[in-house]
């Protein structure tokens, strides 16, 4: 396995810029998850780094190897990349031993021993090589996917969305299952999802990817808790925004006032976390109406009005998250608090400030 350098990388599909300069370090052995809106660019940088796709500029090296960069083109099948797709496209006429050893030389498509340990590496039972990929569920085909792409040994291993045609459950254990591998085997991994808990459980680093360029890479913990902008704050997670008034070192919001250095007078946004809007006694803190709730069992988001924000003169609404048995009727009058500190930026995007 291998470290991957992407440097300045920029593409287009019919003269249209879609690629607008990435740059990635991917250390060896380490999973990246790249997360970001829907026709941002995340497969057409899968492609440009498995070869399938020609960059318009910029490098990509795989360890030592350059494979794509001025004056250099290496062929697909000469990059030692695997990919797994969306739908695994596996081989629908070709067993399950089939599809995982296809490619290999002649050697190792004999060697029985191997693919059994390949089966097994990704969970599966060596009894199913016989059947074909119809005759398995949708989480076993893409664990067979995963079999192939692992069968060269490649330097790096790219995955497409690889959970998103499964169940909710299905895609829980296969998703572990996966995770499980890469960690094991020391893979060197960059996965696509639009699904934030997969890419919060599943990344050493996350990538947010907007219009073709990384808006934040950082430690999943550093992309939640720290964002770089509102919009990358509420690609991960549930995220709060509230207009507020710097004025002289505090920010004025509707849920109170902070202290604030090295922000400029003027509105600014103050962002939260859901799980930061705490409901407590009735009179301790700031009072709200409950509006709805969305129940997840475990949890719930509450939506909660303000009333009229004096900051801007607008309604204010914003969602606390409580414990699946706290949560108030529709109608009730609760008390907020906030708990920790919220991030201040310039009004409407930017980097924090303060
Ligand atoms: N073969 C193609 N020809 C023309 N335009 C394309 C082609 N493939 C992708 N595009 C366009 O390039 C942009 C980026 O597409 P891409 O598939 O990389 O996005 P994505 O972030 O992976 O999206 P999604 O999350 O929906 O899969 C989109 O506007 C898309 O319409």
């Amino acid at each position: 396995m291998s470290e991957v350098r992407i440097a300045d990388v920029t593409a287009s599909h019919n003269g249209q810029p879609v690629l607008r300069g990435i740059d990635l370090h991917v250390p060896e052995g380490s999973t990246t998850v790249i997360l970001g809106p829907s026709g941002c660019g995340k497969t057409t940088l899968l492609r440009v780094i498995a070869g399938f796709q020609a960059p318009d500029g910029g490098s990509v090296a795989l360890g030592d190897d350059v494979v794509v960069g001025p004056g250099v083109w290496r062929a697909p099948e000469r990059r030692g990349v695997g990919y797994v797709a969306q739908e695994g496209n596996l081989f629908p006429h070709l067993s399950v031993g089939a599809n995982v050893v296809y490619g290999l030389d002649r050697a190792a498509r004999r060697d029985t021993g191997r693919l059994g340990e390949l089966l097994r590496l990704v969970g599966l039972d060596v009894g199913l090589a016989d059947r074909r990929p119809d005759q398995l569920s949708g989480g076993q085909q893409q664990r067979v996917a995963l079999a192939r792409a692992l069968a060269r040994r490649p330097k790096v291993l790219l995955l497409d969305e690889p959970f998103s045609s499964l169940d909710a459950a299905l895609r829980t254990s296969t998703r572990e299952a996966v995770a499980d591998v890469l960690r094991r085997e020391g893979v060197t991994a960059i996965l696509v999802t639009h699904d934030q808990s997969e890419a919060l459980s599943m990344a050493d680093q996350v990538a947010i990817m907007h219009d073709g360029h990384f808006s934040q890479v950082g430690s999943p913990a550093e992309v939640y808790d720290r964002p770089t902008d509102t919009r990358s704050a509420g690609f991960l997670g549930d995220a709060v925004t509230l207009t507020g008034r710097a004025d002289a070192g505090t920010v004025r919001h509707a849920l109170g006032v902070i202290s604030v250095e090295h922000v400029p007078d003027g509105p600014v946004d103050v962002l939260l976390r859901p799980e930061q809007i705490a409901l407590v006694a009735q009179g301790s803190g700031r009072p709200a109406t409950v509006l709805s709730s969305t129940y997840f069992g475990h949890d719930a988001l509450v939506a909660l009005d303000l009333g009229i924000d004096p900051c801007d003169g607008e309604a204010a609404v914003v969602r606390a998250r409580v414990r699946g048995q706290d949560v108030p009727p529709d109608g009730t009058v609760v008390s907020l608090q906030l708990l920790g500190e919220p991030l201040v930026f310039p009004h409407a995007g930017g980097a924090a400030v303060g």
